[in-house]
């Protein structure tokens, strides 16, 4: 398991991204059986339902699993008509808020300056940021994972004043939802690149106790083996964090990750 700088492991990490699903049925079962789960202790456990269902997730969400927003505005609210802000996140209890996700810069079309700006208010607020970088399939078929990672990551240092309260989420688009999940060793590759990067760009306490966590069809089948790897930190789940029992086995795979140590 990666150590921090002051010796102490760091804290495995898994977050569920809800995504535009749900209705409040289908939310109240869902929370039903997360309450239910057990979950092994050592484990930061993070769920970000759609907006509209935070607050019914929060009244009855066992304290045991955190709650994040999906995204935010850029600053204080006022008359930004459909736009939500990390105080009204906050007031709802939305301790983290996800940034950068693949579907919010390719879908919707964020781009680096506009999720940086997200991404240092959001910590001025005092809510930690989930900052989401990933490259696309024809990035990585032209040899440049890396560079297009590394432009997203440095996009996020030059914004941030701090790495406090952070989270990386190494997601490559061609995984998402695609069932096409990244070999334990290409995720670590670029992990452990990314480790480096910070390393070199910012600080080696940076890079030694921020996680690093992959995302990309992530199941109860596969997330014990990329837990084992080094810089594997945790997870953020999509799909498979929509049914409660998978999700607890995604969460406890951080038992393979302590074997593995
Ligand atoms: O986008 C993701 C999490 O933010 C991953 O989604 P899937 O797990 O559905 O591939």
């Amino acid at each position: 398991m990666k150590l921090a700088a002051n010796g102490a492991s760091l804290m495995f990490f898994v977050g569920g991204n809800w995504k535009c699903n749900g209705t409040k049925d289908s939310i109240s079962k869902l929370v039903f059986d997360l309450n239910s789960a057990q979950l092994e202790s050592d484990v930061d456990v993070v769920v970000a339902p759609p907006f509209l269902y935070i607050d019914q997730v929060k009244n009855s969400l066992t304290d045991r699993i955190e709650v994040s927003a999906q995204n935010c505005w850029t600053g204080k609210g006022g008359a930004f008509t459909g736009e939500i802000s990390v105080e009204q996140a906050k007031d709802l209890g939305c301790k983290w808020v996800i940034l950068g996700h693949s579907e919010r810069r390719h879908v919707i079309g964020e781009n680096d300056e506009f999720i940086g700006k997200k991404a240092a208010y959001a910590l001025s607020q005092g809510v930690g940021v989930i900052a989401c970088i990933g490259e696309l399939l024809q990035d990585r078929e032209a040899g440049k994972t890396f560079e297009v990672c590394f432009q997203q990551l440095k996009a996020y240092a030059d914004a941030l004043p701090s790495w406090d309260n952070v989270v990386i989420a190494y997601e490559p688009v061609w995984a998402i939802g695609t069932g096409k999940v990244a070999t334990p060793e290409q995720a670590q590759e670029v992990h452990a690149a990314l480790r480096d990067w910070l390393t070199k760009n910012v600080s080696a306490e940076v890079a030694s106790k921020t996680r690093i966590i992959y995302g990309g069809s992530v199941n109860g089948s596969n997330s014990s083996d990329l837990a084992k790897k080094e810089d594997i930190d945790g997870f953020l789940v999509g799909g498979a964090s929509l049914k409660g029992p998978e999700f607890a086995t995604i969460v406890n795979s951080v038992t393979s990750k302590k074997v593995a140590a």
